[in-house]
């Protein structure tokens, strides 16, 4: 679903790359954790796979289609086919549950009956069932970042990306949402979630890809946040 093929970026005006030689494979259906101190490069390889920037070297090839021959007016219907969920969760706030939801289908043309369908469902599934009519501000951050998952999970994208989703959350509240990001997953949608959160990464027993400096340093299957060896 996702491949990187010895991926290099170099920003402009930046001599040490964002990433380096960076080969990995996610599979359709995968949940992947991307680790790493901050500034090894896990946003920069979130940010390739929507070609929001491109490689210097290497190539990358999302379901199927090398992005670099993507021509540019493709690009949004690549972006449609692809959720994302950021720290901020980014709500509108003139906008209650229903209506931000709602507008991610509006946008793309979707017609009102299909809206009307699948929106409560959608956020059924992220437990927020009688909560349609809030708005953002009448939300704890957990549930916000719920709206921010339903919105980015409504039109059924092949792949998740999830840039920090619980760094603004406490952690027993982060349980719930990694628990909703897992059931969308288990849609068969493809995650990868970028963090810090050792506690999760820990309680979920994902793959763990783990960068440093721009490398992958590690890529384990059903890893933890730190080192395993050692029994750490
Ligand atoms: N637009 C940009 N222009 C120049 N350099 C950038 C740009 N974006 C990121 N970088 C640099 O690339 C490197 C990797 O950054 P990136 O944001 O991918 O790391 P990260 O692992 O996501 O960090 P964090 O955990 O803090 O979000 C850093 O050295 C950063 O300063």
């Amino acid at each position: 679903m996702i491949h990187f093929d010895n991926v290099t970026k170099v920003y402009s005006h930046q001599s040490r790359p964002a990433l380096q030689g960076v080969n990995v494979a996610v599979e359709k259906g995968e949940f992947v954790f991307l680790v790493g101190p901050s500034g090894s490069g896990k946003s920069t390889f979130l940010r390739l796979i929507l070609k929001e920037e491109r490689p210097t070297q290497g190539g990358i090839h999302v379901a199927g289609k090398e992005l670099s021959k993507l021509t540019n007016w493709k690009v949004p219907h690549l972006r449609r086919r692809i959720g994302c969920v950021f720290q901020d969760f980014r709500l509108l706030p003139n906008k209650n549950v229903y209506e931000n939801v709602a507008f991610a289908l509006e946008v793309i043309g979707k017609p009102r009956r299909f809206i009307r369908k699948v929106v409560p469902e959608v956020i059924d599934l992220v437990g927020l069932e009688g909560k349609a009519h809030r708005m953002p501000d009448e939300l704890s951050g957990g549930e916000q970042q719920r709206v921010a998952i339903a919105r980015a999970f409504v039109n059924r994208p092949m792949i998740l990306l999830a840039d920090e989703p619980t760094g603004n959350i406490d952690p027993a509240t982060s349980i719930g949402i990694m628990k909703v990001l897992d059931r969308i997953n288990r849609t068969g949608t493809t995650v990868v979630m970028a963090t810090h959160d050792a506690a999760i990464v820990d309680a979920f027993r994902k793959r763990v890809v783990e960068l440093e400096d721009g490398r992958v340093v590690r890529d384990q299957s059903r890893g933890v946040y730190g080192q395993a060896y050692g029994g750490v």
